[in-house]
């Protein structure tokens, strides 16, 4: 059986305990793979190769040289593209025609765009009076801020992971990566990538393992991580937050979301329906910025939700190497879980079952995969855990509202503010309603339209902090002032 080993200092290693965890294709529930688990030895090692790097040859080289290779590395990623597809999909069970046009892709595009990115941004510089008449010189400079713990989940492992690393890499930082124990391939195959891209070893390290107690806890407790950034749950968010204080490191945090969609009786309707069904379904609704809590006003709620059941009911689902599927299986059994305790708390507090509600009926080849079906509820009271705790599935609760203030008042009911979907073909209520809601990224007309240039994150308890373009700067690096006397 294959083996998926730590990569530390450019070196794939097994762990000294010899611990071993499965690795699990959703699709069918088969193990694929034994995962070394790192214990604190293992996840030290990977710090400590990091820090060398740092000082090392990383550390030394200028931009123009570091930004070359971080373009091999992107290039290393779409030779490769196949190989990172069919990883990608077994370890999450997603289609391979949702992969294939988003996560891999947009593996490569966080080196490039983060490598053209440092080689442009200026730093300030401001002119000072002083006494003596002769003046000062203030000036910026930005520094790599050290060794950097990333730890990424599950939902786009690659995507995800390296929306992270590029611009760490980019800025002149090592890391050490620490993926989700559900899909550690697509991480680990990059090591490959790295070390053909010419990255000096030890800059890009991964250490393989789960959160509390293994790995992820060791490597936030480490003291010579510098900071830490994370996406992910918010309970998880707040136990890194606790560790990251030992040392006062500090943190980028993109954490959990119960977003709202908001259609208005002026949406142009298919834009609606088409961007709601992706929001609700895309990645069997494993995405945080994803729409569960959907607000429809009242003269179009029927014929919305009858549009919304008909495109839920018309998604294939299917495996991923199925062309025709657009709607694979959820993460892990676990995960499945989850989601279907939520299905049968909606039964509980008496929602009204649009579609969906259950597991589908599988061929048998399939029966052990982690399929659940595309769900729509309505009539559920606003505080019902349905509406207000995150799933992560493919559901949705849709309720219809009146006036514009009312719609307003709803997304913004709960402590989430991550991202929020605005439909309607009134540009003035458009800007109006897009500057009220409480989230750190508002959509008109779209849903997860990304510019990668822009800042992204969370408002409340959806994180700390903004990642994309000079806000990713501003997390990995260090702005220094120097002030000179003239
Ligand atoms: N992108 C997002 O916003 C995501 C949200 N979630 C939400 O979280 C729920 C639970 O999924 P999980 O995989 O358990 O998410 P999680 O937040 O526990 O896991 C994400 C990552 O954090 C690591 N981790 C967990 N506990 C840690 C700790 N104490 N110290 C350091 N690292 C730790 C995990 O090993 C994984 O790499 C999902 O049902 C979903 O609601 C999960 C994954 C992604
Ligand atoms: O486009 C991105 O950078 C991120 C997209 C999705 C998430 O952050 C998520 O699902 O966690």
């Amino acid at each position: 059986m294959k083996e998926i080993k730590h990569f530390i200092n450019g070196e794939y290693v097994g762990s000294a305990s010899g611990k071993l965890f499965d690795n699990v294709n959703p699709s069918n529930g088969q193990v694929i793979a034994k995962i070394h688990e790192a214990g604190e030895a293992e996840v030290d090692a990977a710090v400590k190769a990091a820090r060398a790097a740092l000082k090392g040859p990383w550390g030394k080289m200028t931009v123009a040289e570091r930004t070359e290779i971080l373009h091999r590395v992107a290039a290393g990623i779409t030779a490769r593209f196949d190989e990172f597809l069919e990883a990608e999909c077994l370890d999450t069970g997603k289609p391979k025609s949702l992969a294939s046009h988003i996560d891999i892709p947009r593996g490569a595009a966080n080196f490039s765009v983060f490598a053209d990115l440092v080689k442009n941004v200026p730093t300030e510089a401001f002119e000072m009076a002083t006494p003596d008449g002769t003046g000062a010189l203030n000036y910026g400079v930005r520094r790599p801020k050290g060794v950097i713990g990333v730890i990424s989940p599950w939902n786009l492992p690659l995507l995800l992971m390296t929306w992270k690393v590029g611009p760490a890499l980019a800025c002149g930082n090592t890391v050490v990566v620490k993926p989700s124990e559900e899909t550690p391939t697509t991480t680990a195959l990059l090591g490959e990538v790295m070390n053909a891209a010419g990255v000096p070893a030890g800059v890009y390290n991964v250490v393989h393992g789960f959160g509390g107690n293994s790995a992820g806890a060791f490597l936030t407790a480490h003291p010579d991580v510098d900071a830490i950034t994370f996406t992910g749950e918010t309970g998880t968010g707040e136990t890194i937050m606790r560790a990251a204080a030992k040392g006062v490191r500090q943190v980028s945090l993109e954490l959990g979301g119960k977003n709202a969609g908001i259609v208005f009786a002026d949406c142009d309707m298919d834009k609606a329906i088409e961007g709601t069904l992706r929001s609700a379904f895309a990645n069997c609704g494993q995405v945080c910025l994803g729409t569960e809590r959907v607000y429809v006003q009242r003269p179009i709620f029927d014929e919305f939700v009858a549009r919304l059941k008909a495109g839920a009911e018309a998604l294939k689902i299917g495996e991923p190497n199925d062309p025709s599927a657009n709607f694979g299986s959820l993460v892990s059994h676990k995960h499945r879980e989850k989601v279907l305790s939520y299905y049968q708390k909606a039964k509980d507090e008496g929602a009204t079952i649009v579609t969906g509600g259950g597991v589908p009926d599988m061929p048998a080849h399939l029966a052990g995969g982690a399929w659940v079906q595309p769900t729509i509820w309505t009539g559920l009271p606003d505080d019902s855990a349905v509406v207000t705790e995150e799933i992560f599935g493919p559901c949705c609760h849709i309720r219809p509202f009146d006036t514009e203030e009312e719609a307003i008042e709803l997304a913004n009911s709960l402590p989430y503010g991550l991202a929020s979907a605005i439909w309607t073909e009134n540009s003035s209520r458009a800007h109006r309603v897009a500057g009220q809601i409480e989230a750190g990224i508002v959509w008109v007309n779209s849903w997860f339209l990304r510019d990668l240039r822009t800042a992204f994150g969370g408002a409340k308890q959806s994180g700390i902090g903004r990642e994309g373009g000079v806000h990713s700067l501003e997390f990995y690096t260090e702005l220094k002032n120097i002030c000179v006397k003239l």
